[in-house]
Parts: C-alpha cells; sequence; structure tokens
C-alpha cells in the first residue's frame, strides 16, 4: 500500500544560506536525477542572475522560458505562452521546473508545474525577499483573472524551496520595502516578539528570513489547504488585494497589504477586537519601512473585497489581530463596515 504523505506530515526541504547556488547542483540531484531542467524566470531576474544560475546547471540538460517581470505577468495569456513554449521546447512529465525568481515567478511557475501533464515537479528558487518570505513557502499557486486577484490556481508543494540570499544585492529598495510588508504581516499575527524587535533594533536579515518563514510554515503545516489556521497569513489581504487589483497592480502587493493590516485594524477597533495600541505598533512599524505611503479610501472597495475567496455566501470571513502576534478570524457582513471609514 502507498501512504501519500500530505505536507501536514511530510514538510518538504527549505534550505536557506548564501551562495546555496553553489551547492545547487547537489540539491537537485537529491530530488532528481533526470536529464533535462526548465527554467522559469523573468527578464529582470535572468539578465542579473543568468549566469549565477546556469553555470550551476552545465550538467543538466537546460532549456530556459523568460517573461515580463511584473504582475501581468500572472495571467491566462502568459500562462498559455510558457506552456505552449514549455511544450516545444520538449518537456515531459519526469523533467524538472525550476522557479527562478520573485513572487509572480514563482505563483506562475507553480501554476504550470501544477496542471501541465497534470503535475510536473518542481523546485522554488525565490530571487525576491518576498518571495523568499512567504511566495515559495506553502505551494500556492495561480494567476490573476480579469475578475480579481489569484482567483485560478492550485496548491501544489514544490518539491525542495532553496532560498540564496546573496541573490537580493540585486533587489532594489522598493522591491525590499514590498517584502517587508509581509515580514511585518508575519510577525503581527505569529512572533510578537520579531515585531517588537523590528520596532526597537535592526534585526539580521538572515534571522528575519529565518523567522518570517517559520510563522508561516507553522501555519501551513496545521493546515495546508487553507480552511482555519492558514487564513491567518492572509491578515492585511482582503482590502489589499482589491486594492492591488483596482490599481491594475500599479500599487504593489505588499504595499497594498500594508494599507489592508491598518484597514483591518480600523475595522478591528470598531467592532471591538483589535486594541488602539496594536494598530499605533504596526503603523509606526509601516512607517519605519516606507510602507505607509499608500492612501486609499476604504469604501471604495466594500464591494470589490466580497469577491474574496474568504466570502462564502456572502459572509466574509476576515482576518483580525486582538493583539500584537494574536490573530483571530472573524465573519463579517456588509453591513459590519458601516462607521469603519469616517
Ligand atoms: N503563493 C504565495 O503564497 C504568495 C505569497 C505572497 C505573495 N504572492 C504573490 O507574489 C507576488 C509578489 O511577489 P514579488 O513582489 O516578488 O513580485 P515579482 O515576482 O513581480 O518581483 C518583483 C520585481 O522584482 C524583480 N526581482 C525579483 N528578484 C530580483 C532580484 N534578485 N534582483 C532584482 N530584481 C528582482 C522582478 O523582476 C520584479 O520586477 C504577487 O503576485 C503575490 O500575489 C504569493
Ligand atoms: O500562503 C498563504 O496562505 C497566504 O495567504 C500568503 C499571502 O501572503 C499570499 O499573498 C497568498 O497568495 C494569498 O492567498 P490567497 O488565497 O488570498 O490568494
Ligand atoms: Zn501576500
Amino acid at each position: 500500500m502507498i501512504l501519500s504523505m500530505p505536507l501536514a506530515t511530510n514538510p518538504y526541504d527549505i534550505h536557506i544560506g548564501k551562495n546555496l547556488m553553489a551547492q545547487l547542483k547537489m540539491l537537485i540531484k537529491k530530488v532528481y536525477e533526470g536529464s533535462k531542467i526548465y527554467v522559469i524566470t523573468d527578464q529582470t531576474v535572468f539578465n542579473y542572475h543568468q549566469e549565477y544560475l546556469l553555470k550551476r546547471l552545465v550538467d543538466f540538460e537546460v532549456e530556459v522560458v523568460v517573461v515580463a517581470p511584473g504582475e501581468t505577468s500572472k495571467s491566462f495569456e502568459v500562462f498559455e505562452q510558457v506552456v505552449d513554449e514549455l511544450i516545444e521546447k520538449g518537456i515531459k512529465r519526469g523533467h524538472l521546473i525550476l522557479a527562478f525568481g520573485g513572487g509572480v515567478i514563482g505563483d506562475l511557475a507553480g501554476f504550470v508545474s501544477a496542471t501541465l501533464y497534470r503535475g510536473i515537479d518542481y523546485i522554488q528558487i525565490p530571487t525576491s525577499l518576498l518571495a523568499m518570505v512567504d511566495a515559495s513557502i506553502g505551494g500556492k499557486t495561480g494567476i490573476n483573472t480579469n475578475k480579481g486577484k489569484n482567483l485560478v490556481g492550485s496548491f501544489y508543494q514544490p518539491k525542495m524551496v532553496i532560498i540564496d540570499t546573496l541573490l537580493l544585492r540585486t533587489l532594489d529598495k522598493i522591491e525590499y520595502q514590498n517584502g517587508m510588508a509581509e515580514v511585518i504581516k508575519s510577525a503581527f499575527i505569529g512572533d510578537a516578539s520579531l515585531a517588537n524587535q523590528l520596532l526597537v533594533s535592526p534585526v539580521s536579515e538572515d534571522e528575519m528570513i529565518k523567522r518570517t518563514i517559520e510563522v508561516k510554515r507553522r501555519y501551513v503545516l496545521l493546515d495546508e489547504f487553507d480552511r482555519k489556521e492558514r487564513m491567518y497569513l492572509n491578515f492585511g489581504h482582503t482590502f489589499g488585494h482589491a486594492i492591488e487589483r483596482k490599481s491594475n497592480y500599479h500599487i504593489k502587493h505588499g504595499f497594498a497589504v500594508a494599507v489592508g493590516m491598518v484597514i483591518a485594524c480600523d475595522v478591528g477597533i470598531k467592532l471591538g477586537i483589535t486594541s488602539q495600541e496594536t494598530k499605533e505598533k504596526l503603523v509606526a512599524l509601516l512607517k519605519k519601512y516606507g510602507l505607509d505611503k499608500t492612501v486609499v479610501n476604504p469604501n471604495n472597495y466594500i464591494n470589490e473585497v466580497f469577491f474574496d475567496k474568504k466570502n462564502i455566501n456572502d459572509i466574509l470571513n476576515m482576518i483580525f489581530i486582538t493583539d500584537i502576534g494574536c490573530p483571530m478570524i472573524s465573519q463579517i457582513k456588509k453591513e459590519d463596515f458601516n462607521g469603519c471609514f469616517n
């Protein structure tokens, strides 16, 4: 009898370090002895790091598929382009896909891996801070549709996650701040001491990344398919996704989630769930990392948020924090927002 081991009992490999690319051949051979590897990446990442990656793959037969950078590549159109190009380049079920990029690449390549031939093994090699601390972990894959964010996708775990923090040296300041939003989100839902440390003193990048990943890993191992505890990782995303999409993705994911977290605190305060002090600490930390610049009128998004996947029969499962590190889910109806945003 073959025992299928869901993630919750069989956590996959997460490797974090510097210059892990030097061990890429050894790491890949741990999960894969085949002959052909298909790298999916975006043009910006490939321009910076193609030499760094490809010289570690000389022992393998490698093909590369490059898409345009940015959120617009998480689309049906680009999904079909990538699938067609992989087939034209001879991909087979036993081959291996490498997702080499930020969260957009991780989601797009993960969804291609989940669906092409009904599943091809893949490895996540995140290159943005946001992807290292969040997007590459937990197996959520998918694309956006013209109706909303991440509305088509699949839970499909990578065989391994290789986090080489040296790759961050080329990440620009805005993208680093973008990733800090998910660090702050994770600290506020699952590591109060990290949140308090970030408020008062610098935390080493490696420690910050490791502790942020640990928060996500903990919730994913509890609830891989996002029915309860994993939903805490969606703090700030109810409004965040709506803000991102209505801006045609000009407002980046992390910056939108930052606004979404403050909005969730305002609703939480109105409903007697969140303390004013908790909101003030969140706002102070967001400001410290330059994540307080996006200003929106939440009333403009109330209809949009009910397209969220957490909306069951017009009751919205929304994530709040009662205090730093203490998340909770409350069922919200549209009228609950009345008077929250004066
Ligand atoms: N699946 C999940 O669990 C999960 C979690 C969080 C976010 N996401 C998704 O991730 C996406 C956001 O991720 P992102 O911010 O990484 O977006 P992204 O992939 O678009 O990367 C941001 C920008 O940084 C560039 N970049 C990436 N790595 C670089 C590097 N090392 N040096 C220089 N430039 C680099 C990219 O080319 C891009 O222009 C959103 O679509 C979001 O929905 C998914
Ligand atoms: O992994 C999760 O679960 C998360 O909620 C992580 C989020 O940071 C991430 O943006 C995720 O893609 C949002 O999930 P969705 O189910 O709202 O699409
Ligand atoms: Zn997110």
